[in-house]
């Protein structure tokens, strides 16, 4: 089925849509695993009442909770959505003069991690946007407009080039020698009016305690560029911070630029960018009208996420930083019923939805300037201005307010993104994903592992504030939003369970063939055929839609690997450090990645080596699973091929086999190199003991 928006002709349209053609097999599939899944746990139930014992126990719980969260994953796989949109044909039926304003907000917390210059390039791409009276204009047609890429690629060179090129280099240095200062120096600053400036970075500033700036640094129309074309407005907004107030990380940042931008322009539609994340397609917001200017869908239509797309990933993608899964496959399956979820960077708002459903009254808010409907109409340096700007940045506005809760970006969870997309969809907001073949946007990926699995940590925890409480997505989210959409949204929510089974999996089999204890039907029962359906079709299946999709079989495998090393790691660290808030003995805090590129790490990465190198404890698991799956499959061979029976333990050979294969690399960091990126040797003690303790405790039971 092939629709497009209605009341155009077919030369005119702005958008298509039809559903996937792999949905009819997905669903064949979906009904003959889930036989298999039942049949499965029927197994298991005869065995546990023929003789119950704690192996069989857990491996029930284990495969209970994959059968979960495999049902969870079905929604997306019910009927993914195509989306095709056509700019070219937008501008007969909106003229130029008509384009929305748009605010664009580029969120960035620490330079240390976060290069001020990158930001910077992030801005200035854009800024670069093909969009009327405040665009940049299109000069020469240039796609790549973040500077830093544009230099690096293979640019047509002539005077005007590289003058520009010279200015950007100055520009670079002056930035990254003020950061390493700390502070700007008198010699760059050039004006009175600059030094009134630097003056608000007084010396007890820091980066917990300091008053609210904000900085006009382009005004539209005033400030024009080299071609007398007038430049967008920027705006720098540091809101107030005070260790005595939570300051909810990123989502309560975008919504003091909510508030800060509700005062000044009061665009009607929102882009949120990472910091990371530069624009790699001026024409990226043509595509967004063409959603929003159809009358039909425009009403309900809260948000239009681009995929997450990502540049310097290695060739394997051993981090599995690409993510296909979580920004394209599932948002396309969503994308079928009300649409994606909001990703937190590169997804256009209409402000309206920030605001309360689109069906409900408008929320109020506590000054008339921040409602949608408002017209900010004044000059935005003006006095009046700044001092109401200044004032909705203050720590203490949003006390005795809603926002956080009813309106703007949703608190509560660490994953801001997942739970406001989640909420305003239970608001009754719809969505669409648009997925250009061309990135719209490219972010940086972590290069070591460590803030791969960190990052990945947030992720778990994060949806899990949401699942623990009245939000959750099997019951709010089943009334308000349906089944499927909310099945969809509970994958995520209880991310972290999938701990459980990984772990089991990486440890019980193994310990059980150490001690010749057979936990899995015979090699020539029949019942194995099932475990090998199992198994081989959520592989198989996995595999085929990561390919599907745009992977390649190299990633998809790092994919799974390091699926499995979040199980073990990430997601148990996750769930430790939700237990450990709740019973209030530790903290959770948005450990922001980071994106600097040490040149050795940099260089390992690119060859694709493991990046180890720090003594953290989320090796520990990792490490300890690996050495003792690798010691169960050389007993288990051993005691085969010495003439022990095969049949009993088959398969558990062929499990611990499995994570050897996957493990390799981690051998590889424990013994082989000797680089920085080695798996530290204190990580290496530490889990052979941990490895030893499991089997001397398994041994004693
Ligand atoms: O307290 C904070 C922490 C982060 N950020 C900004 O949030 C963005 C994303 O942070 P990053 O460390 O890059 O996190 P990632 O894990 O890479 O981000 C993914 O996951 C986040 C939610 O966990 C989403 O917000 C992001 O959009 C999504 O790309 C960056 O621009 C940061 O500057 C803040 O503004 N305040
Ligand atoms: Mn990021």
């Amino acid at each position: 089925m092939e629709r497009s928006n209605a009341g155009l002709t077919s030369r005119n349209v702005l958008h298509t849509s039809k559903y996937h053609p792999h949905a009819f097999y997905n669903r064949v599939f979906a009904v003959t695993y889930t036989l298999a899944i039942f049949a499965l746990l029927y197994h298991h139930a005869v065995a546990l009442l023929h003789s119950p014992n704690a192996p069989s126990i857990c491996l029930l719980i284990a495969d209970f909770i994959l059968a979960f969260m495999w049902s969870t994953t079905q929604s997306y796989r019910m009927r993914p959505m195509i989306r095709q949109v056509f700019p070219e044909n937008l501008e007969k039926s909106l003229s130029r003069r008509d384009f929305p304003p748009m605010d664009i907000f580029i969120c960035t917390a620490d330079p240390y991690k976060e290069p001020p210059i990158n930001v910077v390039n992030t801005a200035l791409s854009v800024m670069a946007y093909d969009y009327p009276t405040e665009k940049m204009s299109v000069k020469k047609n240039i796609m790549e407009r973040c500077p830093d890429v544009y230099l690096s690629s293979n640019y047509l060179q002539c005077s005007e080039t590289e003058e520009i090129k010279v200015m950007y280099e100055i520009m670079k240095t002056r930035v990254e020698y003020q950061l390493k200062r700390g502070k700007v120096s008198d010699e760059y600053i050039f004006s009175e009016q600059e030094r009134k400036i630097f003056d608000k970075w007084s010396n007890d500033f820091t980066p917990t305690n300091h008053p609210t700036l904000i900085q006009v640094l382009l005004e539209s129309c005033k400030d024009k560029d080299v071609s007398g074309t007038c430049m967008p407005n920027l705006i720098y907004v540091s809101r107030e911070k005070n260790s005595l107030f939570s300051h909810q990380y990123k989502a309560g940042a975008l919504n003091a630029l909510l508030r800060v931008s509700a005062i000044m322009t009061n665009a009607p539609l929102v882009l949120t960018l990472d910091c990371d994340m530069y624009s790699n397609d001026p024409t990226t917001p043509h595509r967004v009208l063409c959603y929003l200017s159809d009358a039909s869908i425009k009403p309900e239509l809260g948000y239009i996420q681009f995929p997450q797309r990502f540049h310097g990933l290695n060739k394997a993608d051993i981090y599995g930083s690409e993510f296909l899964r979580l920004n394209v496959c599932n948002p396309m399956g969503m994308d079928g019923f009300a649409g994606p979820n909001y990703g937190g960077s590169g997804c256009f708002f209409q402000r309206r939805a920030f605001f309360g459903g689109p069906s409900t009254i408008l929320f109020t808010t506590e000054i008339e300037e921040l409602s949608p409907n408002h017209i900010a109409d004044k000059p935005l340096a003006s006095e009046a201005i700044l001092q109401l700007a200044h004032h909705v940045a203050d720590c203490s506005y949003e006390n005795n307010t809603t926002w956080g809760t009813e309106i703007g970006l949703r608190y509560k969870s660490l994953s801001e993104d997942y739970y406001t997309g989640y909420r305003l969809q239970c608001d009754g907001w719809k969505s669409v994903l648009c997925h250009p073949d061309r990135p719209a946007f490219l972010g940086d990926i972590p290069i070591t592992l460590i803030d791969s699995l960190n990052q990945n940590k947030r992720w778990s925890v994060g949806p899990l504030d949401v699942a623990i409480s009245k939000y959750c997505p099997l019951t709010f989210g089943v009334s308000k939003i349906g089944f499927l959409m909310a099945y969809g949204y509970a994958y995520f929510a209880f991310l972290s369970s999938l701990s459980i089974p990984i772990t089991i999996y990486a440890f019980l089999p193994q310990l059980a063939l150490l001690a010749r204890v057979s936990v899995f039907p015979k090699a020539t029962d029949l019942w194995v055929c099932l475990y090998i359906f199992l198994f081989l079709g959520a592989y198989a299946q996995d595999c085929f839609d990561c390919i599907t999709y745009g992977g390649t079989l190299r990633r998809w495998w790092s994919e799974q690997r390091v699926w499995l090393a979040r199980g073990v790691s990430s997601y148990v660290f996750g769930l430790a450090e939700y237990i450990s808030k709740h019973l209030n003995i530790g903290m959770q805090g948005f450990n922001v990645t980071s994106k600097v590129f040490d040149e050795e790490q940099k260089k390992r990465y690119d060859q694709g080596k493991f990046e180890f190198g720090v003594p953290s404890p989320m090796f520990v698991p990792i490490a300890s699973a690996s050495i003792i799956n690798l010691v169960a499959f050389l007993d288990g061979s051993i005691h085969v091929l010495n003439g022990g029976s095969v049949d009993e333990l088959f398969v558990q050979i062929f499990v611990a086999g499995f994570a050897v294969l996957n493990s390799l690399p981690v051998y590889e960091a424990m013994v082989l190199r000797r680089d920085k990126g080695r798996m530290p040797t204190k990580i290496t003690v530490i889990s052979t003991f941990v490895a030893a303790a499991l089997y001397a405790a398994s041994v004693c039971i």
